[in-house]
């Protein structure tokens, strides 16, 4: 048999940290892209032993590995667009900024805070990720939480929703995207984005179902992946709600705790 190589496939990076537990982090940021049809490259800045319960232990890797790795992708193949995800310690975050200059897009998900509230990162890496990453950001897409810190504001309501959204702007990336997964009611579908000129409600369905594990991984690889394939950063944004609210209609019910999205649901409806 013959191989048909493919030489124009879009190719995304995802700096970020390993999931044993394969529902968040680097394993579905790659199961993203592969959804999306883009090749998945990546950096990985920590080890996590996690489950649909919670995180156990983490190993951080390096910083000097971590941008070995990058430099590895991007030295030889090239990427359209990279996201980074949990970063972890204030000397990968550093190194990961000096890098930035190498990604034509890169979506910051400030992974600091999960979504039952607890603080993943400490102090200094949140300084760090404010004053060096955010700035470097096409779009950053902080949670409930992440958006609380980095704007000052609680957040309830939408129109605190969209506060917030406009203060972290201020920050310096070219757009921002406040989600709503973890807020109450019907907002959990709901998220807010900004770009400094014009704010857009995004609406999904809200889904009912606690397997929602990995959502926000999910989501920022969606959207470097429609960027890595050269959609313009809203419209991008609205695929990858799109991906993330479908893949929730399919979510796995795994473990005894919040199971992973389903990320290959196109597969599972041929099932039945
Ligand atoms: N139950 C749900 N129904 C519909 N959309 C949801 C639900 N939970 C999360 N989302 C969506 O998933 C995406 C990730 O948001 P969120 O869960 O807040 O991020 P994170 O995983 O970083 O806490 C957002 O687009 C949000 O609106
Ligand atoms: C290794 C690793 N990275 C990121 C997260 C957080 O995942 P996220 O999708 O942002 O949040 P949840 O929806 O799972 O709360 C993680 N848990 N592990």
């Amino acid at each position: 048999m013959t191989s048909t190589s493919l030489s124009s496939i879009p190719v995304a990076l995802t700096i970020a940290g390993s999931d044993s537990g394969g529902g968040a982090g680097i394993q579905a940021d790659l199961r993203t892209f592969a959804f999306h049809l883009v090749h998945g490259t990546s950096a990985i800045t920590c080890v996590t032993a996690q489950n649909t319960l919670g995180v156990t232990r983490v190993d951080a890797l390096p910083a000097e590995s971590v941008v070995a790795q990058i430099q590895a992708v991007t030295g030889d193949i090239g990427v359209q667009a990279a996201k980074t995800g949990m970063l972890l310690n204030r000397d990968i975050i550093l190194a990961v900024a000096e890098q930035a200059s190498c990604f034509p897009n890169l979506v910051v998900d400030p992974v600091m805070v999960s979504r039952t509230g607890v603080q993943l990162i400490d102090d200094a890496a949140i300084a760090a990720l404010k004053a060096k990453l955010l700035p470097l950001a096409t779009i950053l897409t902080p949670n409930r939480y992440e958006a609380q810190i980095l704007s000052g504001l609680d957040i309830s309501t939408l129109e605190e929703m969209q506060r917030a959204a406009q203060r972290i702007h201020q920050f310096g990336s070219k757009a921002v995207l406040v989600k709503g997964g973890g807020m109450a009611g019907a907002l959990r579908g709901v998220d807010v984005w900004f770009d400094g000129a014009h704010e857009h409600t995004l609406t999904g369905q809200t889904v009912d179902t606690s397997n929602t594990h990995g959502t926000g991984c999910t989501l920022s690889a969606a959207i470097a992946a429609n960027l890595a394939i050269g959609k313009d950063l809203l419209t991008a944004t609205q695929h990858a709600k799109e991906y993330v609210t479908t893949a929730l209609g399919y979510s796995l019910n795994l473990g005894n705790g919040q199971g992973p999205v389903g990320h290959f649901f196109p597969l599972l409806q041929r099932q039945g």
